[in-house]
């Protein structure tokens, strides 16, 4: 089992002890503890295949997992569906879109734990769907298909849909990762607000080094299904840490925000 991440008394919007998932024979985690505190952001990071995604989804119950998670000090396990929904908010890495499908039909899909099986929306819900698209700047896109929007129109619609659900934590797999980095930036200065505005968790995975740092309050580094480094950025990105566990060449330098990853070659004869 992996150092526990607990770093604060604060109140816990996830707390997962000892989790582990096994796909097709394979262990993929393997006994990761993570504690996120209420109003927190941690991002994990990781080199590809690391475990990330899965991580996200098992905290998510998107997939069987050993171990126990809590969401806001209930065992997820003892939450219904629909109970789960109106916590815990996924915008997975490449969402399914339904074809021709509306922007606003699209984010009032994020209701469906409010409706009646097989029932309709309520005015309260078509209300909550014109709210959210009011405050992400999205009315104008309300009757356009959505694959018709650029991708960080698109990646706007992604938050309002989770937003619409009413979750208080959103889990969020690479967020950014269609985006350019001015787009990456804004959508994360997005969430950022929001998460301030409305009291939200955020749990993301994110492999852009440099901007992961300067959002997250804590990074978790996992590495071949295991927890290997987590606190604030400052003590995950550092050049040994990244040159071990992603075998890259790189340089930390001090930002304003938090550490600067910035990649380097090596001397010219390795290059050859
Ligand atoms: N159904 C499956 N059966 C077997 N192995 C799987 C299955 N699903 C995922 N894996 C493996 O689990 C490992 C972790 O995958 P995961 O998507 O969680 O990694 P990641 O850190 O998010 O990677 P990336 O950065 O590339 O998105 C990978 O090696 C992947 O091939």
């Amino acid at each position: 089992m992996t150092a526990n991440l607990t770093a604060t008394s604060a109140p816990t919007a996830v707390e997962a002890v000892d989790l582990r998932v096994t796909l097709d024979g394979a262990c993929i985690l393997d006994g990761v503890d993570l504690t996120v505190a209420v109003g927190e952001w941690v991002t994990i990071i990781g080199p590809n295949g690391a475990g990330k995604s899965t991580l996200l989804r098992a905290v998510g119950g998107l997939l069987p997992a050993s171990g126990s998670v809590s969401l806001f000090g209930t065992p997820s396990a003892k939450l219904h569906r629909r109970q789960r929904a109106r916590v815990v908010a996924t915008v997975a890495q490449s969402p399914v879109v339904p074809p021709g499908m509306a922007v606003f039909d699209y984010v009032l899909l994020g209701r469906t734990p409010y409706m009646p099986p097989l029932g309709r929306e309520s005015a309260a819900d078509l209300s909550a769907v014109h709210d959210v698209l009011g405050r992400l700047d999205l009315g104008r896109f309300a009757d356009r298909p959505l694959t018709t929007l650029s991708g960080g129109e698109r990646q706007r619609v992604f938050l309002a849909r989770a937003l619409a659900q009413g979750a208080t934590l959103l889990l969020l797999d690479e967020p950014t990762s269609a985006l350019d980095i001015g787009n990456q930036q804004e959508v994360l200065e997005l969430v950022d607000q929001l998460r301030r505005d409305h009291g939200l968790t955020v749990l993301a995975t994110m492999h852009e080094l440099s901007i992961a740092g300067e959002y997250a309050d804590r990074l978790v580094l996992l590495a071949g299904g295991r927890m290997v480094a987590a606190g604030p950025p400052r003590a995950v990105l550092t050049e040994e840490l990244l040159a071990t566990h992603y075998r890259a060449r790189v340089r930390v330098i001090d930002g304003a925000h938090g550490p600067l990853v910035v990649p380097v070659r090596g001397p010219a004869e390795q290059q050859s």
